[in-house]
């Protein structure tokens, strides 16, 4: 099986379900026009996965994005320190979506699916947010956080899969395995 993505978190994620993967990078852009988050997220997995599998014909390739949905707005990775206070300003005392699509290919077979968890967010006071970027690189983390990490303060609570924010639904990747074997 190979795990097309160079998150770390991703890779221990994975290894809950098998310790029998390796790591290929997909190194695929990330832009694209699509606005909807779920189906965006959807499209990047397969992308990513997509330009592994076509250099690894016959084996398993995981491919998966993650964005953040709030009030209609969606937060990919900042781009700066300015942008990651942004997202954070506005993810204080706010109820948003992480959304994090995730496709597997085997050969002619395909599965790509969104899992979506929504987490609140207390009302951040101030000095928090600088305080938090000085504590946790943000730089590579979706909405400028990361829920394993210390911005565990910030959350009141969480309705969905806690594994999909850090970056992959474990349980659902593990059923589209499942229904890929069937
Ligand atoms: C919201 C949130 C995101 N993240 C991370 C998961 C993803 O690694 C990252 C979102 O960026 P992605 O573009 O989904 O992934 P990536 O660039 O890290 O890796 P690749 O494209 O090679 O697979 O944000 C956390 O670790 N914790 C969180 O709480």
């Amino acid at each position: 099986m190979i795990l097309a993505s160079a998150s770390p978190r991703r890779k221990e994620l994975l290894s809950l379900i098998t310790a029998d993967f390796r790591v290929v990078i997909s190194g695929t852009d990330e832009t694209c026009a699509v606005k909807d988050p779920r189906s965006l997220v959807r499209l990047l997995a397969e992308r990513k996965a997509y330009s592994v599998a076509e250099k690894y014909p016959g084996e398993t390739v995981i491919g998966a994005d993650t964005v953040v949905e709030a009030d209609g707005e969606v937060f990919g990775k900042p781009k700066d320190e300015a942008d990651a206070r942004r997202m954070l300003g506005r993810l204080s005392g706010c109820t948003h979506f992480v959304h994090t699509g995730v496709c597997v290919v085997r050969g002619e077979k395909h599965l790509a699916k969104t899992f979506t968890t929504k987490v609140r967010f207390r009302k951040l006071a101030d000095g928090e947010i600088d305080l938090y970027l000085k504590q946790e690189d943000v730089t590579d983390k979706a909405g400028a956080y990361a829920i394993q990490g210390p911005a565990a303060k910030f959350v009141e609570g969480i309705d969905g899969c806690f594994f999909n924010v850090v970056g992959l639904p474990v349980s659902g990747l593990y059923g589209m395995l499942q229904e890929l074997e069937g």
